[in-house]
């Protein structure tokens, strides 16, 4: 059996399948030359660089697996592959506490202006010390704020349990309302479950002093002008899910009149090209969609896939 891991694979993964007998190619193969080069494999694995599509599926009939190393799918036509008897994998679990991670990454970097201070000292450090010193004074601190969180899956729970750690409080919506106790462990094995209960999305965005987006891939953004003009007065605003759910145009106009204090993204619209404006705005904290990529997991992921995929091959 033969796999094209199209967007690489932790080694140890690779070592998985290897020693199970499958070959493994981690040479990406640009999207052009996709159809050609899968006649020659039986399945592929890729991360949400490589785009599956339909006309690719029905174009290779010998690929029997795609396994998606991670957890959005919208990169893969995911029900037209099954309905062509096409098994499709992903790893829903393996990321969470890298992207929860990566969210407090990008919280921390705004309440101190980190990511304007980190373009400006290079330049004016050493001549305007005094005059950054002042300029980004006024931070704030974390604990005792309320972290709002939208969409209450496997990465927003996560990330809810990074706040709560924090002692901050955590207001949480999700399109499935839910109730129920979030687990927290702490050294020495101590364990305590923290209560929770969903509540609207209105909620979360006129009371929260952070917002973070944790939903999947939307036509219509979550976060638009509409919203913006409810969210309190200087919110600092997370998006590590999917570039769409916010109005990109909202939030520029909102961090340029002060409604919101600072973005943190990790995901844009036009990925991988995303505009100059978000790009060079000096309120926006800045990262090219690397909320799973730790080496933590990415080894939890190469590791679940290599095991997906010989369980499927070995049905
Ligand atoms: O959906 C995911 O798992 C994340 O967005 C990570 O995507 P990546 O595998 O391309 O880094």
């Amino acid at each position: 059996m033969k796999i094209l891991a199209n967007d690489g694979i932790d080694p140890i993964g690779k070592a998985l399948l290897e020693k199970a007998g499958f070959v493994v190619d981690t040479e990406t193969v640009p999207q052009d030359q996709l159809v050609e080069a899968l006649k020659n494999y039986d399945g592929i694995t890729v991360r949400s660089a490589t785009k599956l599509r339909k006309e690719l599926i029905d174009q290779v009939p010998n690929i029997k697996l795609i396994g998606r190393g991670g957890v959005g799918m919208d990169n893969i036509d995911v029900e037209y592959a099954r309905s062509k008897g096409v098994a499709v994998v992903n790893t829903p679990a393996a990321s969470s506490l890298s992207v929860a991670e990566l969210v407090f990454a990008h919280l921390f970097t705004g309440i101190r202006f980190l990511q304007d201070s980190n373009r400006k000292m290079p330049v004016e450090g050493a001549t305007k010390f005094n005059a950054l010193k002042k300029a980004y004074a006024g931070g704030v601190e974390l604990q005792g704020k309320t972290m709002g969180i939208i969409g209450f899956g496997r990465i927003g729970r996560e990330t809810a349990k990074v706040a709560l750690r924090l002692g901050m409080n955590v207001l949480a919506y999700d399109l499935y309302p839910a109730e129920g106790t979030l687990p927290l462990t702490f050294q020495g094995g101590v364990s305590v479950e923290i209560p929770f209960k969903t509540v609207s999305l209105d909620e979360v965005i006129a009371n929260s002093d952070f917002i973070s987006l944790h939903t999947p891939f939307a036509d219509k953004p979550i976060l638009g002008a509409e919203e913006f003009a409810k969210v309190k007065q200087g919110v600092g605003v997370v998006n590590c899910s999917r570039g769409g759910t916010i109005d990109e145009e909202a939030l520029i106009a909102a961090l340029d009149s002060g409604k919101v204090a600072f973005a943190g993204l990790d995901v844009f619209d036009n990925e991988p090209t995303p505009r100059a404006e978000i790009l060079q705005h000096a309120k926006i904290s800045l990262t090219p969609h690397i909320g799973a990529a730790t080496n933590e997991a990415q080894e939890r992921i190469g590791v679940e896939l290599a095991s997906l995929i010989i369980e499927h091959f070995n049905k």
